[in-house]
């Protein structure tokens, strides 16, 4: 709702009343008409000030009101009873005005804002456009340049930088509603011509055409098949090509297509599931809202390898006092230039202080003894992760945390190695860690609440999505990512080449290929874990070496190791790059002969395969595992997964995440295909239907919000 108060004996102060961020429900759009036309209506008002209850503006349209029938005065016409109110109208912003709620500012005749306030037309991050006249505002007062740069992207700019645009009209370090109340008395009775945008001429310059044709071209290269960024350059179009009147028509009329998009409704659903992670639970009952994290103000990272820096710069940035420990000098020298470099660009990047002296560095674990948590990132070696957590039990004081970054090794394994055992648990870092914002939080059997909710505390900290999970090979990330693999291996074996895998899943929208991303990860790295698991049995023949446990497997990337080629590191791949760490992929003749040549040898009859094959068999073996992961309560909800793939492995967030993905396409429609393709090939466990899709095919197919209710609940693990 709205409250109306008067300031001043002539101000009329309307105040945005719906925490947390004042979201303009159908409750606060009657009260802002019921408000204005009371503020209209009484003499004595000579001016009207909108500002948000609780120092925040407004959050924009209520986006939990997009799927119900529409209630409540609709916004465009509310913004135009402000526009065309003969009293001036101040926004008072504080916090933040975004999406709808900036649009309801651009309405009002006057701007101020806070100097912590945050600016922004959001709307394209959750597959829509700016629907309330931002499109045809924004650049009609800024220009067209800044209103597509703001509108595309979606970032929020600071109230300097709106300023400086003439988004806003003044900035204050003070009460924004005070400054806005005096402002609005000293224009009481001005006339308010030059102040309503919709008035303004359409923006006009020589080199619009030009303008619009880079746009187009740039977001239709970075939107990843995306429509709501290519369909905002058309709404910023209609600005420059239409009437203000026609150009609404316009806006409104690609405001609907979005509307009613299975891709809005994905990233609407991705919005909230972000949010909704940190609420966890573990199936033994432990939860976000019972569990209280320790404080920790002394951090330890353990082994400065890529990993272990990022760790370090994230944890300073977080301003946490870290020790560094590499026991090799030289490795230590090297390490404290190299996180020295990444303070000093990330500080320059973000206008931030430098956290350099954060930082202490040495060579001895001892140094360690003191620190609340450690986090241990040397490397993926099960060995030497023992050893250091038996050092630790032994250095650090009672209660210390002790974490691994491990990417996939058993964090129980590790905990049994240290006198408490309760206070393990793992801390999977994506790389490089100091930017990707992912953490998966991994619980052991034995880990405590306490544990696990301090370590969710602590990725929050250092600005990360901390998603909770249970413990088994892979976590839930790299879990699922092995059948993903195997069938993209299997697709090499049947006929295809890593060129056509990697486009099919480029058109989908992943960011790269999954021969791409092996290729820059280092094929090197799953060789290993191979290795460790006795998968590898160099010169095999015949049937066996296709075989593993019975099922069928794959040598080929075994293969292509074995010739060192180890991908983007080595110059030599699933592609070719023109030198050793090169980036720039390219077909490899060698590749595709070495393909004939080993299919030739296993008997395998190369076939043309189609663009649906390819995704569905990669895809759906993936969402299968997803299906098995929360079967195992190794996640807690298909939310957790999605966040997962969308933050650490290039799912497209238009998408939605692969489980939403799945709800989308028709869970009856996967498991049909993947019946099919297990028919195919009964010799891939990947691709035969776990029983929780099928529970959820056979019950008509919930929507995913209540899909927990049909897992079956997992024995207790904490
Ligand atoms: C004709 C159509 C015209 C306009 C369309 C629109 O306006 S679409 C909406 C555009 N606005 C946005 O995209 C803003 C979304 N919100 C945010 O970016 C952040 O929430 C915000 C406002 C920067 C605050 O961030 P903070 O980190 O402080 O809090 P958090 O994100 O955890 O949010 C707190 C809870 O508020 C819920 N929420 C936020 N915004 C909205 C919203 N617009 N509608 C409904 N609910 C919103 C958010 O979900 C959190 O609640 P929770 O229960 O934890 O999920």
């Amino acid at each position: 709702m709205a409250f109306y108060s008067r300031v001043s004996g002539s101000v009329g102060v309307i105040t945005l009343q719906n925490p947390p961020v004042n979201a303009l429900s159908a409750a606060v759009r009657q009260g802002i008409v019921d408000t204005m036309h009371r503020a209209l209506s009484e003499p004595e008002v000579k001016s009207v000030v909108i500002c948000g209850q609780n120092g925040k503006f407004c959050g924009g349209a209520d986006i939990r009101e997009f799927g119900a029938n529409m209630r409540g005065p609709p916004l465009v016409p509310m913004i135009h009873l402000i526009e065309a109110a003969e009293k001036p109208v101040v926004a008072a912003i504080e916090g933040v005005a975004l999406g709808g709620g900036l649009e309801l500012a651009l309405g009002c005749h006057y701007r101020i804002a806070h100097s912590k306030a945050r600016l922004g037309l959001p709307e394209v991050t959750l597959g829509l456009l700016p629907g309330a006249g931002g499109t045809q505002r924004l650049p009609r007062l800024i220009g067209v340049p800044a209103a597509l740069e703001l509108i595309t992207t979606g970032r929020h700019a600071t109230a300097a930088e709106a300023l400086q645009l003439g988004i806003v009209d003044e900035v204050t370090d003070h009460s924004a509603v005070d400054a806005a109340v005096k402002f609005a008395q000293s224009v009481a009775g001005k006339s308010l011509d030059a102040r309503r945008i919709s008035t303004y001429p359409r923006p006009r310059s020589p080199d619009l055409a030009e303008i619009f044709e880079k746009a187009m071209k740039e977001v239709r290269r970075s939107a990843r098949g995306a429509i709501a960024p290519v369909t905002c350059v058309q709404a910023v179009h209609a600005s420059v090509t239409l009437p203000y009147a026609k150009g609404m028509e316009r806006e409104r009329e690609l405001f609907s297509t979005l509307f009613t998009s299975g891709q809005a409704h994905a990233l609407q659903y991705y919005f909230f599931a972000q949010r909704a992670v940190s609420r966890w639970s573990t199936p033994s009952g432990a939860r976000w809202d019972t569990s209280k994290p320790r404080p920790v103000h002394k951090a330890a990272v353990i082994g400065l390898g890529t990993m272990g820096r990022g760790i370090s710069v994230s944890l300073a940035q977080a301003g946490l006092s870290v020790v560094a420990v590499e026991t090799q000098e030289k490795q230590l020298l090297e390490a404290k230039q190299a996180v020295s470099g990444m303070l000093e660009r990330s500080a320059k990047r973000r206008g931030v202080p430098l956290a350099d002296d954060k930082i202490k560095y040495n060579c001895s674990v001892q140094a360690v003894a003191d620190a609340d948590l450690v986090i241990e990132a040397v490397f993926e070696d099960m060995a030497l992760k023992k050893t250091i957590f038996q050092q630790l039990s032994g250095i650090c004081k009672p209660g210390t945390l002790l974490c691994t970054n491990t990417s996939g090794l058993d964090i129980d394994e590790l905990a049994s190695q240290t006198q408490s055992p309760e206070l393990v648990v793992g801390m999977h870092f994506f790389a490089p860690a100091h930017v990707m914002k992912l953490l998966e939080v991994v619980y052991g059997p034995r880990s405590s609440p306490e544990a696990l909710a301090t370590a969710m505390e602590m990725g929050k900290k250092m600005g990360k999505v901390s998603v909770a999970v249970g413990n088994c090979r892979g976590f839930v990330g790299n879990r699922m990512l092995k059948p993903y693999l195997e069938q993209a291996f299997f697709l090499l074996e049947e006929g295809a080449t890593p060129e056509q895998v990697d486009q099919v899943l480029e058109e989908f929208g992943f960011a790269m290929g999954v021969f791409k991303v092996s290729d820059l990860s280092g094929l090197d790295v799953g060789w290993k874990v191979r290795k460790a698991d006795g998968l590898v049995v160099p010169g095999s023949t015949g049937k066996s070496a296709r075989i593993r446990g019975g099922s069928r497997y794959s040598p080929l990337g075994d293969l292509l190791c074995e010739q060192g080629r180890f991908g983007q590191k080595t110059g030599r791949g699933w592609y070719q790059y023109d030198k050793p760490g090169g980036r720039v992929a390219k077909p490899d003749p060698w590749l595709h002969g070495f393909l004939e040549e080993y299919r030739a040898r296993h008997g395998l009859v190369a076939r043309r395969i189609d663009h649906q094959e390819m995704l569905e068999r990669c895809l759906y073996a993936l969402i299968n595992e997803g299906f098995q992961i929360l079967q195992d309560g190794i996640a807690a909800g298909p939310e957790d997964i999605d966040v997962i793939y969308v933050l650490g492995y290039g799912w497209p967030r238009h998408r939605g995440g692969p489980m939403f993905y799945a709800g989308l396409v028709g869970l009856d429609k996967v498991l049909e295909r993947l019946e099919h393709y297990h028919q195919v090939y009964p010799d891939v466990l990947g691709l035969k239907p776990c029983s929780l899709i099928r529970k959820l095919a056979a019950s008509s197919s919930p929507p995913i919000h209540r899909w927990r209710e049909f897992i079956q609940k997992p024995r207790s693990q904490l």
